[in-house]
C-alpha cells in the first residue's frame, strides 16, 4: 500500500532523529517538512511562541485538540514537570497512530495521552471518564469552524477556570473566523493577538490567546 505523506514523515524521524531528544524530533520534522513535504505542524516559529506562552503559564492540566503527526503534542510535553497531566484529542486513527509513534520515539509518552474520537464526544467525557477537574491551558489546532463550538463545550462542561489559557494556531491561515469574533466579543476573555506566519511558508498567519476570567 502507497505510503502516507504522514508515514512518510514519521519514518524520516525514525531513521534520522536522535530516540529519546524530543528537540531533535522537531528539528527533523521541521527539516523534512521545510524542505520535501509540506505539513500542517505548527512549526518552529509559531512553536516559539507556543513555548513562551506555556513558560508563563506553566500549566499542570492540558488539552490539544487535532493531535495530527503529534509535533506540537511532543514540543508541548518536552516543557511540563512529569506530574503534568497532558491531553490530546485526534479522530483519524491512521494519524493517532503515527503520533503515537512519534511521542513515544521523542521519550515524552509518559506525559500525553492520546484519547481517539472527535472532540464533541470526548470533551463531555473529560471530568467523569479522565478524571479532569478544570484545564489549566488548551492548544485549539482541529478543524478551523471546530474551534468555536468546542471553546461553548469546554464552558459548558465547567472545564475551564479563572486563568485558563486557551491558545488557538491559525486565526488568519486559514482562519477561524467565528471563532474570533466570538471570543473577542465575550468579556469573559482577554484575548491577545500573535503575528507570525504559515509553518514553513512566508503567508502571513497568527495565533490568539484568550485567557479566562471567570
Ligand atoms: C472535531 C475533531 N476531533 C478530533 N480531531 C479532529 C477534529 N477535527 C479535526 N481533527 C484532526 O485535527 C487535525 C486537523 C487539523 C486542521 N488544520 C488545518 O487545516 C491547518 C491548515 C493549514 C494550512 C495553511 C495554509 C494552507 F495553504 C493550507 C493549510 C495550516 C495549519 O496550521 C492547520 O492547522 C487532523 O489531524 C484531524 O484529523
Ligand atoms: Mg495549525
Amino acid at each position: 500500500m502507497a505510503q502516507s505523506k504522514e508515514e512518510r514523515i514519521l519514518n524520516f524521524v525514525l531513521q534520522n532523529a536522535v530516540r529519546g531528544d524530543p528537540q531533535s524530533v522537531l528539528d527533523t520534522i521541521d527539516k523534512y517538512c521545510s524542505q520535501k513535504e509540506w505539513a500542517m505542524n505548527v512549526g518552529d516559529e509559531k512553536g516559539l511562541i507556543l513555548d513562551k506562552i506555556l513558560e508563563e503559564t506553566k500549566p499542570s492540566v492540558l488539552l490539544e485538540l487535532g493531535t495530527y503527526c503529534g509535533y506540537s503534542a511532543v514540543r508541548i510535553a518536552r516543557l511540563l514537570n512529569p506530574s503534568a497531566r497532558f491531553l490530546t484529542i485526534e479522530f483519524n486513527p491512521a494519524f493517532a497512530a503515527i503520533a503515537r509513534q512519534m511521542i513515544e520515539f521523542a521519550g515524552v509518552q509518559d506525559k500525553v495521552k492520546i484519547l481517539e474520537g472527535p472532540s464533541e464526544t470526548i470533551i463531555p467525557q473529560l471530568k467523569k471518564k479522565h478524571e479532569v477537574d478544570t484545564l489549566d491551558f488548551v492548544f485549539l489546532d482541529h478543524w478551523k469552524d471546530r474551534y468555536m463550538p468546542d471553546t461553548i463545550l469546554l464552558l459548558d462542561h465547567g472545564l475551564l477556570r479563572k486563568g485558563s489559557v486557551i491558545l488557538a494556531d491559525n486565526v488568519i491561515v486559514p482562519g477561524a473566523p467565528e471563532f474570533i469574533k466570538y471570543i473577542r466579543n465575550n468579556n469573559r476573555f482577554e484575548c491577545t493577538n500573535y503575528p507570525a506566519h504559515v509553518e514553513y511558508m512566508k503567508v502571513k498567519d497568527a495565533m490568539e490567546k484568550a485567557v479566562f476570567v471567570g
